[in-house]
């Protein structure tokens, strides 16, 4: 049932659904995405207060282009069921269900989507953030298949929590999971967002730690304030370099003159089939971008 377009996901911004100043702040902010959080970021006394704010702002509307996902609490709480039928009927885009950790999981969601009267292109993300979800990565993308499931995101907190890790520079101690879940979701066609760094005040920290992610194959990073947007917005977009390649990439291959031909050799570099693939995905995630940042 996924299927993927190419919106752009560079900074996907939480907020605490009990925070009603983020809420609205967020309605002017660069973010391609807002996830509105009842799950860690919110107290059990404010959880229903906070899915009551979250209903009224995402009513309310003003949020413009930008993509409007809930996280809410598991299915195993006295919240999470509830949470995800009020996803459903505000309007919401998707809703972002924490610490799955099977195939069965995205099936009880998605059924659970359907039986909120979810229509199929109601999105299902969800959090890759325990052990057993690392080691059943793959079985949970492929459940993609028959399920609304369009979206990993990465939870390094608490991964680190349960590993009992350390969250360093190099993220040492996650990179398994990060290679092993971007790996599932390019197999099974669904978007992968990278976790969250936070550091607020390292922006150095936060250079590098998108940069990494960037390199590593996500398409964007989770983040926790508006002072992260601009770096996350930069660092996941195509470099103007990157764009004048590739639209020299798809010249080359038009040229009739190259009519036939599976190998060229564009500005210096070895250009095969495969990147010409490559190189319209880049120009069109700069499109999409642009058309963002003029919307
Ligand atoms: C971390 C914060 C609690 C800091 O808040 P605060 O002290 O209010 O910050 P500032 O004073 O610097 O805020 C400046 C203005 O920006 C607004 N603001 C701050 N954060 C946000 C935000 N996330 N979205 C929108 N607007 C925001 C403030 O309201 C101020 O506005 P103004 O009044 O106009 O000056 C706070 O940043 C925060 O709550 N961040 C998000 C925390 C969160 O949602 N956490 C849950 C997700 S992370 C997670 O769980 C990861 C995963 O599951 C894992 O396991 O890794
Ligand atoms: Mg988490």
């Amino acid at each position: 049932m996924a299927s993927q377009t190419h919106r752009p996901r560079r900074s996907c911004l939480y907020m605490p659904g009990a925070n009603e100043r983020a809420l609205e702040k967020a309605r002017g902010l660069p973010a391609d995405t807002l996830l509105l959080d009842l799950e860690d970021a919110v107290a059990p006394d404010a959880k229903l207060t906070a899915r009551e704010a979250i209903v009224s702002a995402v009513k309310q509307g003003g949020y413009g282009h930008r993509e409007i996902v809930i996280r809410m609490n598991g299915l195993n709480t006295e919240w999470g069921e509830d949470d995800l039928k009020a996803a459903v009927a505000c309007g919401a885009k998707a809703v972002l269900a924490p610490k799955v950790e099977s195939a069965a999981d995205i099936m009880t969601l998605d059924a659970a989507l359907t039986e909120a009267g979810a229509p199929n292109d109601f999105g299902l993300w969800v959090m890759i953030e325990m052990p057993k979800a690392i080691l059943r990565v793959e079985e949970i993308a492929a459940a993609s298949e028959d399920t609304r499931l369009t979206t990993f995101v990465m939870g390094t907190n608490d991964l680190a929590k349960e590993y009992r890790a350390r969250m360093t520079p190099d993220r040492i101690a996650f990179q398994t999971a990060l290679q092993l879940s971007i790996a599932a979701a390019r197999a099974y066609g669904l978007y992968a967002i990278d976790g969250v760094f936070n550091d607020i005040k390292d922006e150095d920290g936060l250079i590098n730690e998108c940069e990494q992610g960037r390199d590593l194959g996500f398409d964007g990073k989770t983040l926790i304030h508006p002072s992260q947007l601009e770096t996350a917005n930069r660092v996941f977009a195509p470099s103007q370099h990157d764009v004048e390649q590739a639209k020299a990439v798809i010249e080359a291959f038009a040229d009739p003159a190259n009519a036939g031909k599976g190998v060229l050799k564009v500005n210096g570099k070895m250009t095969e089939l495969l990147h010409l693939d490559e190189a319209r995905r880049t120009v069109a995630m700069d499109e999409a971008i642009r058309a963002f940042e003029t919307a």
